[in-house]
């Protein structure tokens, strides 16, 4: 009865066929701040919206000497135009009088009263900023799939759009499981543990745009877990962690099946990680992650944040991979294609000593994961591997 165990990239693929965007939403421009375009954002003015100046100094025409007759600021232009010879002081974003052909910073100007004079004659076109450089009213300037960060929401607002079609936030029921777990840190007899993979999955898909329902940790009881299953039927995503093994108490499988999920694949090729579930009921995707808190962490940063993003909206919704420096040699890769955890250095990535699954220490000084082939042969200081940068905060 036994799977064999699926390639990382053939269950992903799987995973994400099953998924589709959640209803998009106009929202005001500034609450679309993480989200995800529905419709691709076009511009509803030009930028810049006339000839302007790049720098302060003096807007000029010809190559002077110049008589002053007037000023451009930001907010008031000069109402006139100038002719060979005649100059009007001017700010960085002003807009460029007629007639003038370029810009003197003012570094360079000698200013007697209203006479200006310069030593070097800056080149026609100097410092001034093309009107309609960047876009024009109607160009298409991000498509559908990007996400709105602090650039993009500048650019909107630049664009002249109050408000942007984005995709919603899905819903997100993340449960822990597990006799041993108590709730609160700091009342946790020998034979129990602090919960934390909830805390820690619900930290990382606060990453991307969602509404996340936690629980307190669910005891291994099977119609326990099935009633949790049963009141987040309205979840687009239910993210189950512990019991995805093969244990007398491993029940994640079993409550899927109770429930009414259909199982769609247990275990992927991949260390950690290994016995990773994914299961469908209706619209609704259930991933059930293990429970080992470095497995739930990889398994959440593989296969969780790409499943919401692609719920959010998301074109491209995988997580991926930069070609990084080692720092140490690496060792031969196992049988399991791994995610080594690795500290950043000045010289490259250090692959961290300590790799066993549970050890949440060694991933709070991890800054990346690195991508290790099965059976990869040992790898020498200084070679490029491919890493996931994991913006853990561990920058040593
Ligand atoms: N005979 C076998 N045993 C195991 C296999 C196997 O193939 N054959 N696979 C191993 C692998 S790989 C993993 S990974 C783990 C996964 O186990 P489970 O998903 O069933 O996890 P649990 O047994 O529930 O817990 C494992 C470990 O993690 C701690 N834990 C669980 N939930 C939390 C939580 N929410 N917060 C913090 N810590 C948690 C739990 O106390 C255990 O220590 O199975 C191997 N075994
Ligand atoms: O696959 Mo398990 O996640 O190695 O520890």
């Amino acid at each position: 009865m036994s799977q064999p165990a699926l390639s990382l990239e053939d269950a992903l693929a799987r995973m994400l066929a099953k998924l589709e965007p959640v209803a998009a939403l106009d929202v005001p421009v500034d609450e679309a701040l993480g989200h995800y375009l529905a419709q691709p954002l076009t511009a509803a003015r030009t930028q810049p919206p006339a000839d302007l100046s790049a720098m302060d100094g003096y807007a000029i025409c010809g190559v002077g000497p110049w008589e002053l007759i007037g000023e451009s600021r930001c907010g008031q232009a000069f109402d006139g135009a100038l002719v060979t010879g005649q100059t009007v002081r001017i700010s960085t974003g002003a807009i460029l009088p007629a007639g003038a052909d370029r810009i003197l910073i003012q570094e360079n100007a000698t200013v007697d009263g209203k006479q200006v004079a310069a030593e070097e004659i800056p080149p026609e076109g100097r410092h001034i900023r093309s009107k309609a450089f960047e876009f024009s009213d109607g160009d298409s300037l991000l498509e559908g799939g990007v996400r709105i960060g602090a650039a993009q929401l500048a650019l909107a607002r630049s664009a002249g759009r109050g408000s942007l079609s984005v995709t919603g936030r899905p819903k997100v029921t993340i449960l822990d499981t597990g006799d041993e777990l108590v709730a609160d840190p700091t009342q946790c007899a020998t034979h129990q543990i602090p919960a934390s993979n909830a805390a820690m999955l619900s930290a990382l898909a606060g990453q991307e745009p969602t509404t996340i329902v936690r629980n307190a940790p669910l005891p291994d009881h099977l119609d326990t877990i099935v009633e949790a299953l049963q009141a987040n039927r309205d979840a687009d995503l239910i993210v189950i962690t512990g019991g995805a093994s093969v244990g007398d108490h491993d029940l994640a499988k079993p409550a899927l099946e109770k429930a009414g999920a259909e199982l769609d694949f247990w275990k992927v090729a991949m260390k950690p990680g290994k016995p990773l579930m994914v299961a469908t009921r209706g619209q609704q995707l259930i991933l059930g992650l293990p429970g080992n808190p470095v497995s739930s962490f990889v398994t959440g940063y593989l296969f969780m944040l790409p499943a919401i993003r692609r719920l959010a909206g998301a074109s491209a919704c995988l997580s991926r991979t930069i070609d990084l420096p080692l720092a140490k040699d690496c060792p031969a890769g196992g049988v399991r294609r791994e995610f080594l955890r690795a500290a950043w250095t000045q010289d490259g990535l250090v692959p961290l000593v300590e790799q066993d699954s549970s050890a949440l220490l060694a991933l709070s000084r991890a800054e990346a994961l690195i991508d290790r082939a099965a059976h990869a042969d040992g790898t020498k200081a200084g070679t490029y591997v491919p890493a996931y940068w994991l913006g853990n905060g561990a920058i040593a």
